[in-house]
């Protein structure tokens, strides 16, 4: 049997991540673990300072205190450090780990897609950037992987800005997916789609999340995506993490004063 996801190794070692804007803009002091095959979402209200903290553990902001701490399996590092300090290895290290090893789901699919080039070469980019060149077996990935989001394989061809918003989402997520990354990190993965696409685009995430075991760093404004995808949550309030626990927990019983108004706010039409 499966071991529990919070006895598994620690793969993500967040310590006092601060970056700050302004007082209270942006993240405070941020402390975190996130254990493999885990779920963990990052919830609170806009501008809690969700982005921040989630540019700054993908590697795409510096912090200004604190470290980012990834924590590979032994067999996993191929010789390598087996643990690395995101903001001590450089930026070529860092965007490597990117590529290679972690993927990052955009809220806007325009942001994480080539908009101007074809559905196939979206998703077989990241391959290549793995070092496959074999153009039969890169098609044959791009149209499994159409097939596991449920677009059209036939439209394989077809540039992503012909493709409506819930479409470009799911192509995204089959660009960030192919290369199955260790680490997956998603901001409002459904958000900016209409209701009835939300609902069938989350169901689809969380088969993906359970099939492939991945480790994710889920932000969300929206508790009803928390309740179906995370294991675990960290509620966010003007910059500083006000509770953390078990989904259910949280969502059932909040402790915090914020997160009681933040849950009662949801279900109180
Ligand atoms: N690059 C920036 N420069 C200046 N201020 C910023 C920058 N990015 C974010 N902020 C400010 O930091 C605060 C936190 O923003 P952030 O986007 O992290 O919040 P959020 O919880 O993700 O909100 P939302 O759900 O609306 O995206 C906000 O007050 C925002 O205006």
């Amino acid at each position: 049997m499966k071991k529990p996801v919070l006895e598994r190794p620690v793969l993500l070692d967040v310590q006092g991540i601060t970056r700050l804007y302004g007082p209270a803009k942006g993240c405070e002091a941020i402390d975190f673990q996130l254990h493999a095959g885990e779920v963990l979402g990052i919830v609170g209200e806009s501008g809690s300072g969700k982005s921040t903290l989630l540019r700054v553990l993908a590697g795409l902001e510096a912090p200004d205190a604190g470290q980012v701490l990834y924590r590979r399996q032994a067999d996993d590092a191929g010789g390598e450090d087996a643990e690395l300090d995101l903001y001590a290895i450089g930026e070529a290290r860092r965007r490597a780990l990117l590529r290679l090893e972690w993927g990052l789901v955009h809220q806007n699919p325009r942001d994480g897609l080539r908009m101007g080039v074809s559905a196939g070469a979206n998703i077989g980019e990241r391959l290549m950037a793995q070092g496959q060149r074999h153009y039969g077996q890169l098609r044959a990935s791009g149209q499994a992987w159409m097939r596991q989001v449920e677009l059209d394989p036939g439209r394989i061809d077809d540039a992503p800005r012909t493709f409506s918003g819930g479409m470009q989402q799911r192509l995204q997520i089959a660009r960030t997916l192919v290369t199955r990354p260790r680490l997956v990190f998603m901001d409002e993965p459904t958000g900016g789609l209409d209701v009835s696409v939300q609902a069938r685009l989350l169901d689809m995430l969380r088969t993906l999340v359970r099939q492939l075991g991945l480790s994710v760093v889920l932000v969300t404004h929206d508790l009803a995506v928390a309740r179906l995808l995370a294991h675990r949550l960290l509620v966010m309030r003007r910059g500083q993490v006000v509770e953390t626990g078990l989904t259910d927990q949280i969502l059932d019983d909040p402790q915090h004063e914020y997160t009681q108004l933040l849950v009662s706010s949801v279900l109180t039409p």
